[in-house]
């Protein structure tokens, strides 16, 4: 399948000013990379280089502090991810952005299913429909049948994490954002990961993930992207006024 650019981050810099503190929190720092479809670029490096903020910047929970974000949408038409307006960030998280993170959001007394089910129901998926998607989804993450029917309110961090993978999975983005999928997975659900973003290359989805094991980046990644580390100590506000 010929890979085409779907993402180029260029120049991407993110600082957090605590103005209380009168600090600034270096974060990433003049990233340069690309995502392409049919593929997986993994990032990595020590923690706080600032992988999670590019990931939180894609998908615009963080607003970069400069460089660009040029998104290349189904329809062919080019966006710079940091310059887009809300609506279209909001209808591109819909229909082609999708980001599985280390939290799960859901609303309260929300059955494991339906929060699965969610992305395909705001497509417009007819919900019985949706809910068979998200059962198959469940089995192939390996969560218990009994789980299914329940909130994962009380669910543990391992269970947190399938529900949210199949959730991300079941929507089939165009772009998926993966922050650490396999952190507290076990080796057999590891493997049926791995196994389904395999599938999702075959499938043209074009993906950036988070990795801290280096023999998974070596087994799935088509390009590897490292941050250096953070800079030592943090700026006082006023040095860079
Ligand atoms: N909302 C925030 N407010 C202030 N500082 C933040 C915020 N989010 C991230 N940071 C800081 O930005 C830096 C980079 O954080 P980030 O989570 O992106 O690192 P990371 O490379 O993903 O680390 P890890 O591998 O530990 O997950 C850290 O020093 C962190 O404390």
């Amino acid at each position: 399948m010929k890979q085409q650019l779907v993402l180029s981050v260029e120049g991407y810099t993110k600082a957090f000013s605590l103005h209380e503190q009168g600090t600034v929190i270096p974060s990433a720092k003049d990233v340069d990379l690309q995502v392409y479809s049919a593929s997986l670029t993994a990032l990595v490096g020590p923690t706080g280089a600032g992988k999670s903020s590019i990931l939180k910047g894609i998908y615009r929970t963080y607003l970069a502090t400069s460089g660009q974000l040029f998104y290349t949408m189904q329809s062919g038409q080019q966006v710079d991810l940091v310059q887009a307006d809300e609506h279209l960030i909001l209808t591109l998280r819909r229909n082609e952005i999708g980001f599985v993170t280390q939290f799960l959001h859901f609303l309260p007394r929300q059955s494991t299913e339906l929060v699965v089910a969610q992305p395909l129901i705001q497509r417009g998926r007819p919900v019985e429909e949706a809910l068979a998607v998200a059962r198959d989804m469940l089995a192939a993450m390996n969560l218990p049948r009994r789980l299914w029917s329940i909130s994962p309110a009380t669910f543990s961090g391992g269970e947190k994490q399938r529900v949210n993978l199949a959730r991300g999975l079941v929507a089939r983005p165009r772009l998926l954002l993966l922050d650490e999928p396999t952190a507290s997975l076990d080796p057999i659900t590891c493997e049926r990961v791995i196994r389904q973003i395999e599938e999702l290359k075959k499938e043209g989805i074009a993906m950036l993930a988070i990795f801290h094991q280096p023999e998974l980046v070596k087994r799935i990644a088509d390009r590897v992207v490292e941050l250096e580390p953070p800079l030592n100590g943090q700026t006082q506000l006023e040095d860079i006024a």
